[in-house]
């Protein structure tokens, strides 16, 4: 069975996306997996899934896989992509669509220019949403990884992530300290871990560690996570430009409950078929 696919990337965090409205694939673990693997498949960080909604106020159902085959709740750069996707292939045409993912309700509004901003919801602070463990919610919580004590925030954008401030991104060792930290026991769904310089109150540095693929060269959660965490602490205000190894996000915030908007691009790479 021919699968048909559209590869594409947000700032370097890329995807296999697949029409799952017009064609009907059974995409089981082990297969994502195969095909994730950049030496033997497609290669991608995760697989994005167009469906019909289930919900009739919604235009489409978006599900998204981890490289590891795992399905998650959000994200954030696919979310710009998924918005392009369903353009590019008229499969509407108006340019807010309504998109239902299992971390909530997102909206998706494609400019004039391109760029795609992003309704990510209210982020979830409470650690029993996040899901965290702890008492009581707090802006920062101390936590022991590989005998170390770090100082981390929780925040949830529909996924669970952990932000640590750190002096200098090029100088964190983000695969062994997000490795440790992913796995942490009281994230109880793992996490995504972000390493935040801030550099002033209208920008940081950030590199992101992802659950079930490893660090990545952009993180759309992650940047909103991070900005979140900033501005919870006092850091940073309400418009943020979030630098990742793969280019710039620009984030809007204006505090607890509001909604975080997320700005930046999404490209498209090539059309592909592969068989199952
Ligand atoms: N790349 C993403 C996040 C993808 C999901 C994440 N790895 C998780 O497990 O929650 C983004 O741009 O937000």
């Amino acid at each position: 069975m021919l699968l048909h696919f559209t590869k594409m990337h947000g700032l370097g965090n890329d995807f296999m996306v697949v029409d799952m409205v017009t064609q009907s694939v059974r995409l089981p673990p082990d297969k994502i997996r195969r095909l994730a693997d950049r030496r033997f498949g497609v290669g991608f960080d995760q697989l994005l899934i167009v469906e019909p909604p289930t919900d009739p106020d919604m235009d489409f159902r978006y599900r998204i896989f981890n490289a590891d085959g795992s399905e998650v709740e959000q994200c954030g750069n696919g979310a710009r992509c998924f918005a392009k996707f369903v353009r590019d292939k008229r499969l509407i045409g108006r340019d807010t669509i309504q998109v239902q993912t299992a971390g909530g309700n997102i909206e998706l509004i494609i400019h004039a220019n391109g760029e795609v901003s992003v309704n990510m919801g209210v982020p979830r602070l409470q650690p029993e949403d996040i899901p965290f463990r702890a008492q009581e919610q707090r802006a920062t919580y101390d936590l022991r990884i590989d005998g170390e004590e770090f100082e981390i925030s929780a925040v949830s954008m529909g996924n669970p992530h952990a932000v640590i401030q750190v002096d200098d991104v090029n100088r964190t060792p983000v695969a062994r300290l997000g490795s440790v930290m992913e796995k942490h026991g009281r994230f109880p769904k793992r996490c995504n871990v972000g390493f935040m310089q801030v550099l002033d109150q209208a920008e940081i540095n950030l590199r992101v560690f992802e659950r079930g693929v490893g660090e990545t060269l952009a993180c759309g959660t992650g940047a909103c996570a991070a900005v979140v965490a900033g501005r919870l602490q006092g850091l940073l205000g309400d418009e943020v430009r979030v630098n990742l190894p793969g280019g710039t996000l620009n984030i809007h915030w204006s505090g607890e409950g509001h909604s975080v908007i997320m700005t930046g691009t999404a490209t498209r790479v090539f059309e592909g078929q592969t068989r199952l």
